[in-house]
């Protein structure tokens, strides 16, 4: 069954959703401990929580962050910035279940392959594209070819991957479902779709994908924009 995996976005302390990831593009939706605390009561069996601020390099909600995870009974894909030591330390500190590691797989690919080889599938590698381009630095930076990436995360163990399209992300546009079906054609780890996801339907056409290798779905906009309820996400999936 496709797992829905709710976002918490938060930047400068406040639960927002961005248009393509786009700094500046924020519409914000308050308190990300409120919406945490209201998708674990829908049911949601994960939670994808980031820090939009520590992805762009303006700060971070470290604390902030820490709080949700604390409060939260279900599992915690946590974002964002996680780019070192430090960073990554802080980050499974909260008790997530797995971190995303974004532009550090592409600027810092031997930390990165000592990171997946210590803590396993506590690490997934977020690939986020405009095309097949991958990008870094909150989206803002050219990082090489979503193939040749793959490739080499394959190597070294990487335990799954979160693919989102850039282009799709937060625009209520629906997934681009061939580009999950060619990153799992290229990889036998599980994938995590994010971006774009509008309707129920979207959400039963990512589920057919499950024996392609597509284990979940995050949702964000579609949810604060209240296209449909979580409960109902659920249920459609589960169908
Ligand atoms: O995840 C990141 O590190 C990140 C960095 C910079 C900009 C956005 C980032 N994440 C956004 C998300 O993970 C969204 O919550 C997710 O793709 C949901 O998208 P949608 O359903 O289209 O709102």
């Amino acid at each position: 069954m496709l797992e829905l995996l709710p976002a918490v976005d938060v930047r400068d302390g406040q639960a927002v959703r961005l248009v393509h990831g786009e700094s500046g593009t924020e519409t914000s939706y308050g308190d990300p401990l409120a919406a945490a605390l209201a998708w674990q009561r829908a049911g949601a069996p994960w939670l994808h929580l980031v820090d939009l601020d520590a992805a762009f390099g303006t700060g971070d909600n470290r604390a902030r962050i820490a709080e949700v995870v604390r409060a939260m009974d279900i599992k915690v894909e946590l974002s964002g910035g996680i780019r070192d030591d430090d960073s990554l330390r802080a980050a499974l500190g909260t008790g997530c279940t797995r971190v995303n590691l974004g532009t550090a797989a592409l600027e810092s690919p031997d930390w990165v392959a000592k990171v997946i080889a210590e803590h396993g599938d506590r690490i997934a590698v977020g690939l986020d594209v405009r095309g097949t381009t991958l990008r870094g630095r909150g989206w803002t930076r050219d990082g090489g070819d979503l193939y040749e990436t793959l490739e080499r995360l394959n190597r070294e163990g990487c335990a799954r991957y979160v693919v989102t399209d850039i282009n799709k992300d937060g625009t209520l546009k629906g997934p681009n479902l061939q580009l999950l079906r060619d990153v799992c054609a290229a990889t036998d780890r599980p994938v995590v779709a994010s971006g774009g996801v509008a309707t129920l339907d979207d959400l039963r056409a990512l589920a057919t994908l499950v024996p392609e290798g597509v284990e979940g779905a995050i949702v964000g906009k579609a949810l604060y924009a209240r296209a449909f309820t979580l409960e109902e996400a659920l249920e459609a999936v589960a169908a």
